[in-house]
């Protein structure tokens, strides 16, 4: 008789674990790159596919612990188990002729996901389910040909046939994770701007992955948006994108309407939105010291901020162009996660809906300073820098009309509060890229004396 899964796993998984050290910073996905790690510990949360096959899985969660006092971090690790890893993918630890490697990465093992959600299977805690409705939908296409999305993400997605697109959740949080909660509470309200939900797949307390019906024909705002700020930039006259913006500015507004009913709204908690405010500058100052010359008028602005009357709902949280996707029909929005760096009941409180809005303005600027940073260097004269912010600027304002229309509410009549937000944002933005893209930090820094009015 051989030996199963069930044999091996709990010898396996510390020996795993010793590698991950070395594995684990390497991954784009993996926040904690730069603090010292001091331990991985691995757990087993469901094993799959160890049926009499030399090859499993194991849905595993690493509890990943810094020196310094930083906080332990939990991470969602599907491995895969084979003496055949798939090729091409890295394996992390040999052991006694077993490969352990990322199973995001093994089309069988993936499959195997789709297949438990489509039948509605739990593995001990782990619970696969398909939504109401959603079954008949993928129950019996097996053996679909799956593949790993290669963008940068903070998560892991597979997509299976060009039909369904699988995401893994990588940094675990305790509760359900607001993009599974949102869609079923948008799915629910029959919006027509997210993609259908199909599943998921849910520990006790902790959300793995959510399964949604893929757009193969759909294109992402950003790459609409870099490809017009080009064609700018090079003197041609082009202006599809201004009507996009528009679009995409009612499909936030509706999907806005939908989660304030939804969810319910609230006056804003000015005080709680002054704190945060100036949370994010105290996290952001000490990884990007080009900050620290503007952060005096920064608290300053951010401690006498006043919004009179402005009122509180759910939100998306993260928004910017890499989330929403152009599909023939309409504008979606995806990936209601939030910024997964805070904790669940953060992400879910009601904060004010200019929040996203904000997010949308910046990523309008980002496009096109991305541009003029990295575009080709012929166009870095006066004329294509002045015709690319003038076509961002017009971007922003036909994205707040398109807002403005779908909800009655004009982000423009806003302004303090808008611009605070944009504020944080580039806060947000100078750490992030610091942390991901040090090349990327320049486009937050450039856009924040004009916006601080200097
Ligand atoms: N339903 C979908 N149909 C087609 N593509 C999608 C769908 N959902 C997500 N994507 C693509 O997958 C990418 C990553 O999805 P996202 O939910 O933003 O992941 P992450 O949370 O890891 O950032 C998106 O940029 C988008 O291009
Ligand atoms: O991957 P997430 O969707 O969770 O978001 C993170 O990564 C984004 C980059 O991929 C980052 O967005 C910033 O860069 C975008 C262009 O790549 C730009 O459209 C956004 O406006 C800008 O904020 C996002 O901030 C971060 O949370």
């Amino acid at each position: 008789m051989s030996l199963t899964a069930v044999d091996l796993v709990p010898a396996l998984l510390p020996r795993v674990a010793r590698a991950l050290p070395a594995w684990l910073p390497q991954r784009r996905w993996f926040a904690g790159k730069g603090a010292p790690l001091v331990a991985v510990e691995l757990t087993a949360a469901a094993r799959f596919a160890d049926q009499a096959s030399k090859s499993f899985g194991v849905l595993a969660v690493a509890e990943v612990r810094y020196a310094g006092g930083k906080a332990t971090e939990r991470y969602q690790l599907p491995l895969g188990f084979s003496p055949t890893p798939p090729e091409g993918e890295p394996v992390i630890a040999w052991l006694d002729g077993l490969a352990a490697y990322d199973a995001t990465g093994d089309h069988e093992l993936t499959s195997e996901l789709l297949r438990l959600i489509g039948r509605d299977h739990d593995l001990g805690e782990v619970r696969f389910t398909a939504e109401p409705g959603g079954e008949l939908a993928f129950a019996h296409r097996n053996g679909m040909r799956s593949r790993r999305m290669t963008a940068e993400q903070s998560n892991t997605s597979i997509v299976f046939g060009d039909r369904f697109i699988l995401k893994l959740f990588r940094r675990l949080s305790d509760g359900v994770n607001p993009d599974l909660d949102v869609h079923r509470a948008l799915g629910r309200a029959e919006s027509r701007h997210v993609a259908p939900l199909l599943g998921a797949i849910e520990g006790p307390g902790v959300t793995f992955g959510v399964l949604h019906s893929f757009v193969a024909d759909a294109v992402d705002g950003w790459r609409l948006a870099v490809t017009e700020a080009c064609q700018v930039a090079r003197g041609e006259d082009v202006s599809r994108f201004l009507d996009e913006a528009r679009g995409i500015g009612a499909a936030v507004a509706a999907v806005h309407r939908d989660l304030g009913q939804h969810y319910g709204t609230a006056p804003l908690d000015l005080a709680a939105v002054r704190r945060r405010l100036l949370a994010t500058l105290d996290s952001a100052v000490p990884v990007v010291p080009a900050l620290t010359c503007y952060a005096d008028r920064l608290r300053e602005l951010f401690d006498g901020l006043d919004a009179p009357a402005a009122t509180a709902q759910r939100i998306h949280g993260d928004l910017h162009l890499g989330q929403v996707l152009r599909t023939p029909a309409r504008w979606l929005l995806i990936d209601f996660e939030g910024e997964p760096s805070h904790p669940i009941p953060v992400r879910t409180a009601a904060q004010s809906p200019l929040r996203d809005v904000a997010g949308m303005l910046r990523s309008f600027d980002y496009a096109a300073e991305h541009e003029l940073q990295f575009g080709v260097a012929e166009h870095f004269h006066e004329h294509a820098c002045a015709r690319v912010r003038q076509w961002a600027a017009d971007a922003r304002d036909e994205f707040c009309a398109g807002y403005a229309s779908g909800s009655g509410v004009d982000p423009r009549a806003h302004g303090d509060l808008l611009r605070a937000f944009e504020l944080e944002k580039m806060l947000y933005e100078a750490e992030y890229e610091t942390r991901n893209r040090p090349d990327w930090v320049r486009i937050p820094l450039r856009t924040l004396r004009p916006t601080l009015g200097e």
